[in-house]
């Protein structure tokens, strides 16, 4: 869908993107960097409305060098900012972007009215834009963006500005641009983890440079850990603590403190799960202490926890396209979590 090669973009001051190698395939891809890493930057590239400095990219095989009208044709963009009309209904535009993209009226005024209604606005369509909410508008840009059935859409940052449930609600909308209509999707977040449940496949920017591409699967593998919940008795008031007592008596290894800020935070023990044996310890150590077992899981990492652990970048080196490891740049791998890490866990 897209392949850049090299792909670089310098401003007299600031090197907005820096030799970006990349190859995307179909699917719904995240773009995700702190706010200034060169996502929208790379997106103006990518619809041949920007020049690149230097390097190749393109976009369904067309060349953005030279290409750039047939690009738009096939594809569609939702911009970051607020760039809508306030006094024209969601109708309206949406109509006249259909026209744009050379519909013809009825054509045009049947997607409107499919577009729209996928992406949940109804009769709230034929009211000025500018009695909107931020999740409304957000919705009209996506619609506008899908209405002339594109083969792929370039979204920027379309949660901004949304609350947990608005966000979710759109990123489920995301999903099904391509799970139902096959339209595939590059979306750009500076929330690493809102990408997680959404993406087939995670590319990370810093400071224009390629931290790491690779799919959602590849960046949460299992690990092998056990997270293991049990319940308090009579006998053990505090459950949790009187299996971490025995477990450690037991010769098992216990890791602290890292489920802090995760749901169940303080009563999930984490252990390192040396083969099959280690299951059947924590199964017969639970048994023996007259507890219940709420949960014994292996555990997924989440993106952002890749990110959180200076040891992960340092021992599973993050990789580039093309599998090759690229060098990230000290601290900043955690900075980009970090600017963007406020709201993750919601
Ligand atoms: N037209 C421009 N002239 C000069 N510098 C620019 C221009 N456009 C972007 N930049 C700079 O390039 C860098 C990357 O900007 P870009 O907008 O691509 O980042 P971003 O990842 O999309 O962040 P945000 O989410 O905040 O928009 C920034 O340092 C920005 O200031």
């Amino acid at each position: 869908m897209i392949a850049t090669e090299g792909l670089s973009k310098r401003f007299p001051r600031v090197t907005a993107l820096d030799r970006l190698s990349l190859d995307i395939g179909p699917g719904v891809t995240g773009l995700v960097g702190a706010n200034g890493a060169g996502k929208s930057t790379m997106i103006k590239i990518l619809l041949g409305l920007s020049p690149a400095t230097e390097g190749r990219a393109t976009v369904l095989g067309f060349d953005v060098a030279t290409d750039g009208a047939a690009i738009r044709e096939s594809v569609g963009y939702m911009p970051e900012h607020d760039c809508l009309p306030p006094d024209v209904s969601a109708t309206e535009l949406v109509v006249h972007m259909a026209r744009m993209s050379g519909l013809p009226p009825t054509a045009a005024r049947e997607r409107t009215a499919d577009t729209l209604r996928h992406v949940g606005l109804y009769e709230e369509r034929y009211r000025p834009i500018g009695g909107y909410s931020t999740g409304m508008k957000q919705r009209v840009k996506l619609a506008q963006a899908l209405v002339h059935d594109p083969k792929l859409v370039l979204l920027d940052e379309p949660t901004n500005g949304l609350d947990p449930v608005g966000r979710d609600e759109m990123l489920n909308l995301i999903r099904r641009v391509y799970t139902d209509f096959g339209i595939s999707v590059l979306v750009t977040s500076h929330l690493l983890g809102e990408l997680e449940r959404t993406c087939d496949h995670v590319v990370v920017i810093d400071g224009g440079t390629l931290l790491r591409s690779s799919s959602t699967s590849d960046f949460t593998q299992n690990t092998a850990t056990l997270a293991v919940e049990v319940t308090d008795t009579d006998t053990h008031p505090d459950g949790t603590r009187a299996l971490r007592e025995a477990l450690t008596a037991a010769g098992l290894s216990l890791h602290l403190g890292e489920e802090d800020g995760l749901p169940g935070a303080g009563h999930i023990l984490l252990i390192e799960a040396t083969g099959e044996e280690t299951y059947d310890v924590v199964r017969d150590t639970v048994a023996e202490l007259g507890l219940g077992l709420v949960r014994m899981e292996q555990r997924r990492h989440h993106i952002a926890e890749v990110f959180r652990t200076k040891d992960a970048s340092k021992g599973a080196a993050p990789a580039g396209p093309d599998g090759q490891p690229v060098p990230a740049q000290s601290g900043t791998a955690e900075l980009a979590l970090q600017k963007g890490g406020g709201s993750d866990e919601h």
